[in-house]
């Protein structure tokens, strides 16, 4: 019935040109076939925008939706001006992550809610988690030599350690972290799962392991407001924000919904984005020898002027352009969230076309992320692009506009971190060549990128 409903066609959406597909399935299965394979979505989207142009409609995952592409089609959905559109989560993503998330709020709630969320997320506000990720990194590493290594799974575990420790200071070892790591586990795989919530579906169990994260949270917070415990960490910010004697105003008072939907949130948000990132970059390293050795060069001259002994610091991390433009151009060429879903808020018109209130519209970013007329030779691997600045709007690896990534500091930091360590210790090679993408949400190497290291 679900499927019925999302395939039915509005008279209204007739003026726009595109192909629906097969009753029911729509063109589900050329996407997903598409999205495994080595240029992902692109090969959909550019075979579409060459028979129709920069604006079609298609049926895809159970959505009836208008696909667009171009900048200026990105700064109308992404400014988001006069509240045109808001976020369009799947329906299992609403259920799993409560109803005061920040991926459900709009207009004056969000940005007071973003408020809160992003001073600790500046990087003023990272600077006491350095050393954790610094020693997590170096332990990681550590045990890598001599061994076949997952780098997707290596990643996973130092992202999901990180962003613990951080929001909760969970330890990242012993019984507490095996528990936050198997529901988290669950929660991530239902968040884009079959509407169908009952006993023994993805969707259900997703619920049930988000009900258990939230029974950790409320020992925790119970325990903070008790004085039982004290730390400094990203709970211990909002706990203080929603205290009664705080002399912040009615505003910054968060409820204790609030307080575990958006640490949730975060979590959710923060820890595949961050694991695929930080795999693609090792990967794209090692099939750009040229890229490698400079990037190397720029960690060896850090680690050269260092006194003996002394290992990476803060002030380090600040000054790594190099590694920047590389992290830069791994999210443009894996574009790792291939495109932003919003659903239109009112009737608007944008490229000619009509679009109707209610409507389910993906800007397509892996178009403009391959767009050669700013990005020459699309698919070469090249940091430079990055040297001067680029027209807004032609690169979106964080987003952009009043919903752009919160946490693109801790993102870098987690990723210039690991690198550092990873290239001044040891060289690595691909223990088989695949270059398919699994068809998730995050887009990230199928076979996990499977390597083998060795001391440099
Ligand atoms: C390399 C890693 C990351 C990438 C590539 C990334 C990318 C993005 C992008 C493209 C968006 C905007 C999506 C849209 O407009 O529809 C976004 C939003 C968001 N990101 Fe990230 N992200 C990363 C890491 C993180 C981390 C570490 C956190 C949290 C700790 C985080 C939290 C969020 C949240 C909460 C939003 C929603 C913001 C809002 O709706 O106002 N992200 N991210």
């Amino acid at each position: 019935f679900f499927l019925m409903h999302a395939w039915r066609s509005p008279m209204a959406m007739d003026a726009i040109p595109g192909n629906l597909g097969w009753p029911i399935v729509g063109e589900t299965f050329s996407f997903l076939s598409e999205f495994s394979s080595p240029c992902g979505v692109y090969s959909f989207m550019k075979k579409r925008q060459q028979r129709y142009g920069k604006v079609f409609k298609s049926s895809v995952l159970g959505r009836l939706t208008v696909f667009m592409t171009g900048r200026e089609a990105a700064k109308i959905l992404l400014t988001g001006k006069d509240g045109i559109v808001s976020l369009n989560l799947f329906y299992a993503g609403k259920q799993v992550l409560g109803p005061t998330s920040l991926l459900q709020q709009t207009g004056e709630a969000h940005k007071r809610l973003r408020r809160l969320i992003a001073e600790p997320l500046s990087v003023d506000g990272l600077k006491k988690y350095f050393q954790f990720i610094n020693n997590l990194a170096i332990e990681t590493l550590d045990q890598w030599p001599g061994r076949t290594v997952l780098v997707h799974e290596e990643a996973s575990t130092f992202t999901l350690k990180v962003i613990g420790n951080m929001i909760m200071s969970l330890e990242p070892t012993g019984e507490e972290q095996e528990k936050f790591r198997a529901n988290f586990k669950v929660i991530s795989s239902s968040f884009a799962s079959l509407p169908i919530k009952i006993p023994g579906t993805t969707l259900y169990r997703g619920i049930k392991a988000r009900d258990r994260m939230y029974d950790m949270l409320d020992t925790t917070i119970f325990k903070r407001r008790n004085r039982e415990s004290f730390r400094q960490d990203f709970l211990e910010s909002l706990i203080k924000k929603h205290c009664k004697d705080t002399s912040e105003g009615e505003d910054d008072k968060l409820t204790d919904t609030q307080l575990k939907d958006n640490i949730l949130t975060l979590l959710v948000a923060g820890h595949d984005t961050t694991t695929a990132a930080l795999t693609w970059v090792i990967k794209f390293l090692e099939e750009n020898p040229a890229a490698l050795e400079r990037l190397r060069e720029e960690h060896m001259e850090i680690q050269g002027s260092r006194k003996n002994g002394s290992s990476l610091t803060w002030s380090e991390i600040n000054n790594m352009p190099y590694t920047t433009k590389v992290i830069n151009e791994t999210l443009r060429i894996a574009t790792i969230l291939p495109w932003f879903s919003r659903k239109a808020a009112l009737d608007f018109e944008i490229d000619g076309c009509k679009i109707k209130k209610g409507w389910s519209i993906n800007l397509d970013v892996v178009s403009i992320h391959h767009d050669p007329a700013v990005f020459p030779d699309p698919l070469k691997f090249d940091p430079s692009r990055f040297d001067e600045p680029l027209k807004p709007f032609s690169f979106l690896g964080f987003g952009s506009g009043p919903r752009m990534c919160p946490g693109i500091n801790l993102a870098k930091l987690e990723i210039l971190v690991f690198i550092h360590h990873l290239v001044c210790r040891y060289k690595w090679s691909p223990l088989e060549k695949d270059d398919s993408v699994q068809p998730t949400v995050v887009r990230m190497p199928r076979n996990k990128y499977p390597i083998i290291v060795k001391p440099l």
